[in-house]
């Protein structure tokens, strides 16, 4: 099922998305007998989100925490989302090393390529929660407009070469790793994402709008803020 809900503004998404994530979370680990597994993205508006995850840090720390895209650079640079998260959320949760699982860095391996195999042997047959920032181009993750990682279904990790948006080298889960997932939610904020958000929503060819062909098995869900809700149909 899609869905979608509109916050005035930035920070109420950013709050109730914080909100969320955290009562989600918290359902999972009483209802299932594993810990649940959640998708990072990068972005700004994931950076605000992480940022007001508040709470017992038990119940951080039972998480595995894996992510939908990264920047491929050393793994101290403030690009890194991995680093973001940490910063933002992880560190002052001290979760233990063993519940992240962060994408190689660069210089761990041969190429790009030998990073995203080794990261794609590591993930899970599905999971719980997968968050995703939209970029204005309708970007998903490093899956962008035009790009031949869009039509990769049959390995979960591929490597970026040319990102549109800087750095240019990355790593990204495909659509064959993010959709195998309960539950999906994109958290868009912004007039510069809506008419990104109302082509995604009216169905577009994912080679132009890649957020069009992202969805969750039982729930997909539209966060967004006025602005970024600004060009949908009544
Ligand atoms: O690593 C990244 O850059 C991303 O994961 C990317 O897909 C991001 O989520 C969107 O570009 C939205 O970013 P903003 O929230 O900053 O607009």
């Amino acid at each position: 099922m899609v869905t979608v809900q509109v916050l005035e503004d930035r920070e109420a998404l950013a709050r109730a998305v914080a909100h969320r994530i955290s009562t989600r979370v918290a359902e999972l680990q009483e209802t299932q007998a594993r810990r649940p597994r959640l998708v990072l993205t990068g972005g700004s508006v994931a950076g605000e989100i992480y940022g007001l995850l508040t709470g017992d840090a038990l119940t951080w720390q039972e998480v595995d925490y894996y992510w939908g895209d990264e920047r491929y650079v050393e793994s101290s640079s403030s690009d890194r989302n991995e680093l973001q998260a940490r910063e933002a959320f992880l560190d002052r949760f001290e979760v233990p090393e063993e519940r992240i699982h962060a994408m190689p860095a660069a210089a761990r391996y041969a190429s790009k390529e030998e990073a995203a195999e080794s990261y794609a042997a590591d993930l899970p047959d599905e999971f719980d929660l997968v968050l995703l920032g939209v970029g204005p181009d309708g970007h998903i993750a490093s899956l962008f407009p035009g790009f031949e990682q869009l039509a990769v279904l049959d390995r979960d990790v591929v490597a970026v070469d040319d990102s549109p948006k800087p750095p240019p080298e990355r790593l990204s889960l495909t659509f064959a790793a993010l959709n195998r997932t309960t539950a999906l939610w994109f958290v868009v904020a912004g007039e510069d994402k809506a008419q990104a958000v109302a082509a995604a929503l009216a169905g577009s060819p994912v080679e132009e709008v890649p957020a069009a062909g992202a969805r969750g098995i039982e729930e997909t869900l539209w966060l967004l803020d006025t602005e970024a809700a600004g060009r949908l149909p009544r």
